[in-house]
């Protein structure tokens, strides 16, 4: 049963999109974009989980999974939202490691609906890296220890998987039409929208971060899931998540 944290005295009050306390949030956080992911991860895999946020229905809870700490937070849509709660996550809560288990649409050839891809790095259209003023393309990418980590989880539990460079844009629905084919020229294997974010957050503040991903569509090919799959069907890509 998942319970709301309520009634707690302590000191510290949060975030304006946060209500947890400190303590509350374990050292790794998994972040799915959809905070009711979150609350079917906290429901199905995690015990004894506690639901430490509720601002803006941006779901967080906290449980145990195979006797270790761990919480799940939905981290919203695109960079900006990503860029607040995982910004949060790291400076405000003493977060070690956020791992982002999402939805991506394919781009290359050899991959499918419900492949799981995982980021080795995240290409981006996105101004995000500006604020830093570095003078140069900064290229965000996952950290190595958590990234063959998951590599070997997978071949343990037998998933496969495709590890290599995504796409996180700004844009959902692009006009223009040969947008994707530059991308996927460049040997990008599918697209999503705030893994870039994440890792430049992890890189400013010395953290760990990882993208993993699961195919929901395919760009060129027309395959895709039906939104209830997306929500509910991404159980390889949690395994691999929750392993590490
Ligand atoms: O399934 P999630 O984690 O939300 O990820 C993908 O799905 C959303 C777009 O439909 C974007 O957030 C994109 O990154
Ligand atoms: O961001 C996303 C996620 C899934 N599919 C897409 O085309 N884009």
């Amino acid at each position: 049963m998942l319970k709301l944290l309520q009634n707690r005295r302590v000191a510290y009050m949060g975030t304006p999109h946060n209500s947890a306390s400190k303590g509350d949030i374990a050292k790794t956080v998994l972040m799915p974009g959809d905070p009711l992911r979150a609350k079917f991860i906290a429901e199905h895999f995690l015990e004894d989980a506690v639901c430490f946020n509720r601002v803006r229905n941006m779901f967080g809870y906290t449980g145990t999974y195979k006797g270790k700490e761990v919480s799940v937070m939905g981290s919203g849509m695109g960079m900006p939202s990503m860029g607040i709660y995982s910004y949060e996550l790291f400076s405000e809560y003493d977060v070690d490691r956020i791992i982002r288990i999402g939805s991506a649409g394919g781009y290359a050839d050899d991959v499918h609906v419900r492949d799981v891809i995982i980021a080795m790095a995240a290409s981006t259209d996105s101004n995000y890296a500006s604020q830093y003023r570095l003078g140069g393309t900064f290229a965000p990418t996952a950290d190595y220890g958590m990234l063959s980590a998951a590599v070997e989880a997978a071949q343990q539990k037998n998933i496969p998987v495709k590890v290599g460079n995504v796409l996180s844009t700004d844009v959902f629905y692009h006009v223009d039409s040969e947008y994707a084919t530059r991308w996927k020229n460049m040997g990008v294997l599918a697209t999503e929208m705030e893994c870039a974010a994440l890792y430049m957050n992890a890189a400013y503040f010395g953290k760990k971060a990882l993208g993993i991903f699961t195919v929901s569509d395919h760009l060129f090919t027309g395959e895709e899931l039906s939104a209830e799959e997306r929500e509910t069907t991404f159980t390889d890509m949690m395994e691999i998540a929750l392993a590490i």
